[in-house]
């Protein structure tokens, strides 16, 4: 039995080389195939998923998340965000598309699908013997190129910024890419709600477009509200005011409690009351302060007391509760007002100001409506109205990618041609460029013109045109010097067309920041050697990084 105990703990010895180094538990892949190839696969099948929701005629995905929340959406952001990758490499390029979406609010399939493209090419020259050093060199060379050659093909530019129909003219492809069949009632729509909240300075917040979904009616009942709307009831009898001063407290509408407990012992029913008419007296006269500093609407953050709303009704106050503090602070700034943080008569400067606010409905939702007519106002509100949730989600979707465009066109205003062009464009200037380039790097070159035109073959086969001949077109029309023709998306007539004439156009910077950014994501997974995973630590899960880190947390 010794014996055998001696050989139960007996040294296995590690296999030599790497793991002699690491923690028990840790994997770790190196050489092509290992590291490299089955990635490469991975990335390829989250590409080829996202393939199919770019452009207008985009297919939807139906994704359920970890709660079994239902989404249907074609948004490559939202569907990324849900997804929980677990393959290293697939996350990268997810992070890559994600920080499109955060920086740009546009492009997200397009920087997944370029990055996908370029990976998986790069995979068919490693497999015929090209050395890794070359393909990275000739992608970047060509992704250089790419963006010096962008400018070039800019084939508008936004002359007036506040000029509705020129605005909405630039935005007809971003927000139709989202609502196909909408695009010409939506970019109106967006357009005005820009043009609206755009200071007189020239400078855009797109946070100051505000978003309300009321579900019902149609996508064409959808209208733009200036000042704010809030799906919300009013806590008082008094439902409307007009030309209102507003007083924002962001504590509860009622008497501030004390922190420590307290324990007050009466002797006899007369003392009760005392105590309790005192209380009420206070209260009395804080709402009575509010009102003779001419307020007539006071919103709040908290708890509404119902003794403090029976003098607020007495003194025909209108009261709102809005639980978000995110909102309040919206509020302040489209009224003008200073949040108080305790129920004060509000001190000289502090209330806000707003021309009508009264209670509504849409459709069966009540709405409260801060309305700011003929004023100039920081804050517009977009009501959204639609059938379904999917389709009110789409609908923000649409109207987001617009806004975001608008605020990508206020730092610059050229346009390239969108369906396609700009993409093939590039590909035959760089299939030149490698054609006459000396040395290995001349494939990668090629390759990345090649990864750039699946872009107008995913439009053109989302949309069931016959790809390849429709891609044999546009090429030869850009060879013949054509660099605006993109896919036609129609069945009816050629399947390729003027997209500067048709007004299918795309921001510059979007364009730019996304093929950049898919660049860089290939190159740097190309340039991985040695991929190295700790095992997972036990206990609970480790709760990912907030996303929204810096945002309040009630937003
Ligand atoms: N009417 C149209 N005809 C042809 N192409 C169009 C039309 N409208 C938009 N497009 C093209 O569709 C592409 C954008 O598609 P989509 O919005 O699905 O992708 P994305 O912006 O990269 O992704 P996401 O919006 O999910 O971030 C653009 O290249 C645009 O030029």
């Amino acid at each position: 039995t010794a014996w055998s105990g001696r050989v139960m703990a007996a040294h296995v010895p590690l296999p030599p080389g790497l793991p002699q180094l690491l923690k028990a538990g840790t994997r770790f892949f190196s050489g092509l195939q290992e590291s490299l190839f089955s990635n490469i696969a991975a990335c390829r099948a989250l590409a080829f998923c996202l393939r199919t929701s770019y452009g207008p005629l985009g297919r939807n995905k139906l994704v359920i998340n970890h709660l079994g929340k239902t989404l249907c959406t074609t948004h490559a952001g939202t569907i990324l965000r849900e997804l929980e990758l677990e393959n290293p490499v697939a996350r990268l390029l997810a992070a890559a598309s994600q920080a499109q979406e955060e920086e740009m609010g546009d492009g997200a399939s397009a920087v997944a699908l370029l990055a996908g493209a370029l990976l998986d090419n790069a995979e068919k020259l490693l497999r015929s013997g090209l050395p890794m050093a070359a393909i990275r060199e000739g992608y970047e060379v060509a992704g250089k190129e790419a963006l010096r050659l962008l400018p070039s093909l800019a084939c508008h530019m936004l002359a007036d910024l506040w000029d509705t129909e020129g605005v909405a003219w630039a935005l007809h492809a971003a927000v139709g890419s989202k609502l196909f069949g909408y695009q010409d009632f939506l970019t109106g729509l967006v357009a005005q709600s820009c043009v609206a909240v755009l200071s007189p300075e020239g400078t855009f917040n797109p946070d100051n477009v505000r978003l309300c979904k009321v579900p019902g009616g149609g996508v064409t009942d959808s209208c733009l509200l200036q000042g704010m709307v809030f799906c919300t009831e009013v806590e008082s009898q008094s439902h409307q005011a007009e030309e209102a001063r507003i007083a924002i407290y962001c504590c509860p509408f009622g008497l501030a409690s004390t922190e420590a407990k307290g324990t007050v012992v009466f002797q006899g029913a007369a003392e009760m009351r005392a105590y309790s008419g005192t209380e009420e007296e206070l209260l009395g006269r804080h709402v009575r302060a509010i009102a003779e500093e001419a307020a007539a609407v006071v919103v709040v953050g908290g708890r509404v007391d119902p003794l403090a709303l029976h003098y607020a009704d007495k003194l025909g106050l209108l009261v709102v509760r809005l639980s978000s503090r995110l909102e309040l602070q919206r509020l302040c700034h489209t009224v003008g007002a200073t949040p108080l943080t305790s129920l004060v008569p509000p001190p000289p400067g502090t209330m806000g100001y707003c021309q009508r606010v009264y209670l509504s409905e849409i459709g069966s939702t009540p709405v409260v409506v801060f309305r700011q007519d003929g004023t100039t106002c920081p804050v517009a509100t977009l009501v959204l109205r639609g059938a379904t949730d999917e389709l009110l989600c789409n609908l923000e979707e649409a109207v987001k990618d617009g806004v975001n465009v608008y605020k990508a066109l206020v730092s610059d205003r050229r346009l390239l041609p969108g369906a396609g062009a700009t993409e093939m464009a590039l590909a035959v200037r760089l299939s030149t460029l490698g054609t006459y380039t000396p040395g290995l790097e001349q494939y990668g070159i090629l390759e990345f013109a090649q990864a750039l035109k699946t872009l107008p073959a995913a439009l053109a086969e989302n949309a069931g045109l016959p790809v390849n001949e429709t891609m044999a077109m546009l090429e030869a029309l850009h060879q013949l010097g054509r660099a605006n023709t993109g896919v036609q998306l129609s069945k009816e007539g050629a399947p390729t067309m003027d997209a500067a004439q048709e007004g299918v156009l795309d921001a510059l910077l979007v364009k730019q920041r996304a093929i950049c950014l898919a660049t860089h994501t290939a190159t740097t997974l190309l340039s991985v050697s040695h991929i190295l995973m700790s095992k997972k630590s036990g206990g609970p899960k480790v709760r990912g990084d907030n996303p929204n880190w810096d945002l309040e947390p009630d937003s």
